[in-house]
């Protein structure tokens, strides 16, 4: 699902990914994990298409990551979530479901379970952080993409939110979807990673790499 051949990263006068080479099959879970600034959030915008590499090779379903047919597999729940802070989180998540072709009712089973549901006629930019997470993640994941990448998924999240969180991972796992998820804390993720990615702490330009 995803090739990564000697990824090279440099942000400001940081070179953050050195080299990284991995490969994913399609169906697995992956943990990335990494002291802070190791560039975690950094590879996971590079396979999403977000942020072009210095050198290296990234592909995704064979394509390279920017390829818009790329975009309809892949759903990215990035933090901060980007969000219309002038939309009430009907609106918002009522865009998602135009771009994608879904019935905006469909999403408000998964807006439950999160507790999400009765602040429909809130404005985003009223919304709590946990609540702005939990409307990223459902906009981020509405089409149920076979790739889902995940950046600190569970941080400012309920216990009620963090367990429909950790059952949609469980149900894509089971699905043979591909999830990559960022997390410092491995226990919401016991029993459903198959392999560990662990980065290294970024070095300043100059550095051996
Ligand atoms: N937009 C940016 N411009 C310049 N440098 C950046 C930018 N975003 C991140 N960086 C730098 O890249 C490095 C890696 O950042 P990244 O966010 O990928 O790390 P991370 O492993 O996800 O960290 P954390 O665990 O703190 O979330 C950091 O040193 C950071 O300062």
């Amino acid at each position: 699902m995803i090739d990564i051949e000697n990824l090279v990263v440099r942000r400001g006068e940081e070179s953050v990914l050195r080299g990284l080479t991995a490969h994913v099959p399609e169906g697995t879970t992956v943990r990335v994990a990494g002291p802070n600034g190791s560039g975690k959030s950094t590879l996971l915008h590079v396979i999403a298409g977000l942020l072009t590499p210095d050198s290296g090779r990234v592909t995704v379903a064979g394509r390279p990551p920017a390829d818009p047919a790329v975009r309809a597999v892949r759903g990215f729940v990035q933090e901060p979530p980007p969000l219309y802070e002038h939309l009430t989180a009907q609106e918002q998540l009522g865009l998602v479901a135009g771009v994608w072709g879904l019935r905006a009712e469909n999403l408000r089973e998964r807006a439950a379970s999160l507790g999400l549901d009765d602040r429909f006629d809130v404005l985003v930019g009223e919304l709590s952080l946990g609540q702005r997470k939990k409307l990223g993640y459902l906009c981020a994941t509405a089409h149920e993409p076979r790739l889902v990448l995940l950046d600190e998924p569970f941080n400012g999240l309920d216990a009620a939110a963090e367990r429909a969180v950790r059952d949609d991972l469980v149900r894509w796992r089971a699905e043979g979807r591909t999830l990559i998820v960022v997390s410092h804390s491995e226990g919401p993720l016991t029993d459903l990673v198959d392999t560990s990615l662990t980065l290294g702490a970024a070095k300043s330009a100059g550095a051996d790499a």
